[in-house]
């Protein structure tokens, strides 16, 4: 049959074709004692070869399921490692050309969110020495500000977004209460992992002095940088990022409670903070159909649903006046 005619009793023809599972968010933690190190790839499989049949017929003995290909990223990031995207990338395209009788090409792209250790080179850590077990995500941190101003008196707000912070140990979740509908497993050993939204309220009351001038009561036994905005911002930044990582966990709730009150702690000028922390759920891949154990090596990363833990940490005597949904604006 001339290959550009469909099969007989087809009326169209089937051009190129490939299938694959897309995205497989894949985070590989390696241990060397109390230190870790971690690999977090997106990774999309495309396979092509002898698919005319499932097209042309419904026929799917030739088509390996997309299920499998994210089975095998899970697998492979278990039993190899993920020395970098490419050899793991390598490894993956090889895997199913040659052990797989109808494919025929198998293209592998990957995307990788480098993370680097909370320390002094990322901001936090009182310490001074990079974190063993906590990571910040490279990059895409925005810092936000909002002023508000009545001809009176001024409101600062500082913050940032898009912070992505992780621990992988140290972080724990169980007693909670549990109903006919609860299947969460107790975990005594988890992955912790947030995008911090935090917005921040500086000292002074709208009617009240100017922030920055001398009566204004963040003057009075405030550090000398209080008002040096820079620097404050950081401070704030470095403090949530130092909380992060140094909180043994029981809950985010709890981390978010220390993160808040790390910051009012370090930051003599800061009244009030207002966090918003999605939990970026790290689920451990059951690898026990493949013959493979899993001591907390392999995590599928899943983006939605996620749990949303939010809370205003307070000066006492201060008053609440960051809203309740600024936190979560785009
Ligand atoms: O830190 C957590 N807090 C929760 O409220 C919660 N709920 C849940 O399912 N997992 C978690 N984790």
């Amino acid at each position: 049959m001339p290959a550009d005619l469909p099969p007989p009793g087809r009326p169209a023809l089937l051009g190129q074709n490939q299938y694959g599972k897309a995205e497989t968010r894949v985070v590989r933690v390696t241990r060397e004692g109390r230190t870790h190190h971690i690999r977090d790839l997106s990774v999309s499989v495309a396979l092509s070869g002898d698919l005319d049949d499932t097209h042309y017929a419904g026929r799917n003995a030739a088509v390996l399921p997309t299920d499998t290909a994210k089975n095998t990223v899970f697998a492979f990031a278990k039993e190899y490692g993920i020395d970098s995207a490419e050899q793991f990338g390598i490894l993956l395209a090889r895997h199913f050309v040659t052990a797989t009788r109808t494919v025929r090409r198998a293209r592998v792209r990957i995307e990788e969110y480098a993370w680097d250790r909370i320390g002094p080179a990322a901001g936090g850590t009182a310490a001074g020495e990079p974190a063993r077990h906590s990571f910040v995500r490279r990059g895409d941190a925005v810092r936000t500000a909002q002023i508000s101003y009545d001809g009176d008196g001024w409101e600062v707000l500082g913050g940032l977004k898009h912070l992505t912070v992780l621990n992988s140990t140290d972080s724990e979740f169980h007693g909670f209460l549990k109903d006919r509908y609860t299947t969460l497993r107790e975990a005594y050993d988890r992955v912790l992992a947030t995008e911090i939204s935090a917005w921040w309220r500086h000292r002074g009351t709208l009617g009240g002095p100017t922030p920055g001038e001398p009566d204004h009561p963040a003057a009075e036994g405030a550090a000398p940088d209080d008002r040096d905005w820079d620097a404050c911002w950081h401070r704030a930044r470095s403090s949530l990022l130092d909380a992060f990582a140094t909180t043994y966990s029981h809950s985010l709730q709890q981390t978010l409670y220390q993160m808040g009150a790390r910051v009012l702690a370090d930051c003599p000028g800061i009244e009030e903070i207002r966090l918003s922390l999605p939990n970026k759920h790290h689920f451990p891949v059951d690898l026990t159909p493949f013959g493979l154990t899993n001591d907390n090596e392999v995590y599928f990363a899943a983006d939605r649903p996620y749990g949303l833990i939010e809370a205003t940490v307070l000066r006492p005597g201060a008053a609440a006046r960051i809203p309740a949904d600024l936190t979560n604006l785009p």
